[in-house]
C-alpha cells in the first residue's frame, strides 16, 4: 500500500506578466521520500517551491495540505511541519548560527527534532556555531539553513538547491542529513541540478 501523501499540489500555474514561470503542475508528495525537481533554468522550479510552501500565490490550481501538517494555510506552518531551505537563505543574522536551529527547534514536531549538537556536526558547522551568520561563508550559511529546517523535526522539507554553494564533500553532507530525514520519515523536496543530489533521491519530478 502506498504512503498516504502529506501535500498535495493540484493544477497549480504561475505567470509574471508575460512570462510563463511554471506551467500547470500537479504532484503528491509522500512522507519518507526525497524527491528532486529539475528542469532547465527558468523551468519554475522555485516558483513551484515558492507556490508549496504558501509564499506564492498561483494563478490556478491549489495546494492542499494533508495530515500531520497544521490545518492552516502552508505560509503559516510552524518550523516543526514545515522546514524551508530558501534560495535566498535568509539567516537570522542578530543569532549564532547555533541559535538560529535552536530558535527554529524551540518548538518540536512529532519526532522530537534533531539532536542540535549533532545536527551542527553533521554539517561541519560545530567549530562555529557561536558565530553570527556575517562572519561565516556563503556555503556555511547554507548549511545552516539546512540545519535550521531539519533542527524542529519537520514533517515537510523544502529546499531549493541545498548544495548549490557546496564543494563535493560538504554538498554530500547535505544531501546526508536530508536523506536521514526523509528515512526517517520526513518529505523532503529539493529543487536541485546537482548530479549528486538527483542520484540521491528517490524520485526526480522533471519540469520543463
Ligand atoms: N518575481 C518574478 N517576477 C518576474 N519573473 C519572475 C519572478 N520570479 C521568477 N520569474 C521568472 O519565472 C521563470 C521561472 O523562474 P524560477 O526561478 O522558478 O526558475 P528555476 O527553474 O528555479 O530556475 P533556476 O534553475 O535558474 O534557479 C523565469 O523565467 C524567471 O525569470
Amino acid at each position: 500500500m502506498s504512503a498516504r501523501p502529506i501535500l498535495t499540489v493540484s493544477g497549480v500555474r504561475k505567470d509574471y506578466g508575460s512570462t510563463a514561470a511554471l506551467a500547470p503542475t500537479s504532484l503528491e508528495l509522500v512522507p519518507g521520500e526525497l524527491a528532486v525537481l529539475t528542469g532547465p533554468s527558468g523551468s519554475g522550479k522555485s516558483t513551484l517551491l515558492m507556490i508549496a510552501g504558501g509564499w506564492e500565490t498561483p494563478d490556478e490550481g491549489e495546494v492542499i495540505p494533508h495530515p500531520p501538517l497544521a490545518d492552516v494555510a502552508m505560509a503559516e506552518q510552524p518550523w516543526e511541519h514545515v522546514g524551508v531551505v530558501p534560495q535566498s537563505i535568509s539567516l537570522l543574522e542578530e543569532l549564532s548560527i547555533a541559535d538560529n536551529l535552536a530558535f527554529a527547534a524551540r518548538r518540536r514536531g512529532s519526532t522530537g527534532g534533531a539532536d542540535l549538537a549533532a545536527l551542527l556536526a553533521a554539517l561541519d558547522l560545530d567549530v562555529l556555531a557561536g558565530r553570527l551568520p556575517g562572519e561565516t561563508s556563503r556555503g556555511e550559511q547554507q548549511r545552516a539553513a539546512v540545519g535550521r529546517a531539519l533542527a524542529a523535526g519537520a514533517s515537510l522539507v523544502l529546499a531549493d538547491e541545498p548544495t548549490s554553494h557546496q564543494d563535493r564533500r560538504r554538498g554530500e553532507l547535505v544531501l546526508d542529513v536530508l536523506r536521514a530525514a526523509a528515512d526517517g520519515g520526513a518529505c523532503v523536496l529539493i529543487a536541485s541540478h546537482d548530479p549528486v543530489a538527483i542520484g540521491r533521491a528517490d524520485r526526480e519530478i522533471s519540469l520543463g
